[in-house]
């Protein structure tokens, strides 16, 4: 795309807490990128859709809230959830019902340890923890199906059914493959609890293994949930491509951020991988109510989020703007401009500014 072409449109949902501060510095960032690098642009579109609205309005979205969406190329989402709204409203008032409502049934979390920072595990280096976390991110233990009787009784009674289809299954199963695939390992780990969960784990293994037989190429073994958290924190260089529901994967994605240094520093990519509506980009963190409006926010987990956003909206053209961002927040790191939780001093506006200026030594160096 030239300059004078149209920019891309970028719907921003900072929400609450620290997810404000991390879209705004978030923004910062793209701009700088596409000034310096000249061949884009991006047109963003506020979206004051919130806690503190709900509070007041009743609601998160108002009822053409996906219409809404729909009209941009991506969607940059920050958190949602303060403790004055009970967290399944808030979670199921905004950021559910457009993982489900856009067709964004993959949720991409990849984690490494970034130059320059330091992981808690004492034998774990840089080579040995280098993971993508492929998140079913439709169905499972989030299907909302369910119910409450007898509610206010000594007698109420709650269901919450995790649902699994084989379509499904299949597309996620495919996902998983194709990203083991492109990197150089080739290998996928498939999580299960299939010997506790006896239907929808057991339908989710006979698929896994029905789409294995299309991919030769790649090496795969499978793992027990609760096994699988020991085997990351033990033997994390045996890990590469993993692939889990969307509970397990929402877990073990966690862990892997704090195993590779911070929360704050782990991205995630909702995709729509048909393209038929806008994708969203997020760090995995929540709105961190402990540290909201200190300014003390690791800005790295949204910033890596944003990269894998250019990546996706330039379909293959801004490979080269995507990878400066994740150099010049690399370079930052390493320079020891970095927040609390990664053991430095500064802030996010410190981070923020960091970052931009690297992106100028990075891009006019090329
Ligand atoms: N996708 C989302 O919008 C999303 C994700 C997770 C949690 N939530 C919601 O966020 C709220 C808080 O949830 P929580 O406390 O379980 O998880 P959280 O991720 O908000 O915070 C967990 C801990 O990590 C720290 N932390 C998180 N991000 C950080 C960052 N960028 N820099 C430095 N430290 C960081 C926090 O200070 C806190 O101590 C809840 O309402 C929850 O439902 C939303
Ligand atoms: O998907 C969830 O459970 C919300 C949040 O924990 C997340 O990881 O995005
Ligand atoms: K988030
Ligand atoms: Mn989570």
């Amino acid at each position: 795309m030239s300059s004078t072409e149209k920019p891309y449109r970028i719907a921003c949902i900072p929400g609450d807490g620290i997810g404000v501060d991390i879209t705004d510095a978030a923004i910062q960032v793209l701009n700088k990128l596409a000034e310096v690098a000249g061949n884009f642009k991006f047109d963003f579109v506020h979206f004051d859709w919130s806690s503190k609205n709900f509070k007041e309005r009743g609601w998160y979205m108002p009822e053409d809230g996906m219409e809404q969406l729909k009209k941009h190329d991506a969607i940059y989402f920050g958190a949602v959830g303060w403790p004055d709204v009970p967290d399944h409203i808030s979670l199921w008032g905004l950021i559910l019902p457009i993982r489900k409502s856009m067709n964004q049934y993959v949720n991409v979390r990849p984690t490494r340890i970034l130059r320059g920072t330091e992981a808690p595990l004492k034998k774990c280096g840089p080579k040995d923890l280098d993971w993508v976390i492929v998140r079913e991110n439709s169905e499972g233990e989030y299907a909302g199906q369910g119910g409450t009787t007898h509610d206010h009784t000594a007698y109420a009674v709650a269901t919450e059914v995790a649902i699994f289809t084989a379509v499904g299954i299949d597309r996620i199963m495919r996902f998983a493959f194709e990203t083991a695939r492109s990197r150089p390992c080739k290998k996928l780990t498939m999580v299960t609890k299939s010997n506790a969960q006896r239907h929808g784990m057991v339908l989710w293994d006979k698929i896994f293994h029905q789409v294995a037989k299309d991919y030769p190429d790649v090496e795969w073994d499978k793992m027990l949930v609760d096994a699988m958290t020991v085997r990351m924190v033990l033997h994390p260089q045996t890990l590469d491509t993993i692939v889990a529901t969307n509970l397990h994967a929402d877990i073990l994605s966690d862990l892997a951020a704090a195993l590779s240094g911070s929360i704050g520093i782990a991205p995630s990519s909702n995709l729509d991988p048909t393209r038929g509506c806008p994708s969203m980009f997020e760090p995995i963190h929540g709105s961190a109510p402990d540290i909201a409006g200190k300014g003390i926010a690791n800005p790295v987990g949204a910033f890596w989020s944003a990269a894998e956003m250019v990546r996706w909206v330039g379909k293959g053209e801004l490979e080269e703007a995507a990878d400066a961002l994740m150099l010049a927040i690399e370079n930052v790191t390493e320079a020891g401009i970095r927040t609390k939780d990664l053991g430095g001093d500064k802030n996010t506006k410190e981070v923020t500014e960091a970052v931009c200026k690297e992106i100028e030594k990075v891009l006019r160096k090329s």
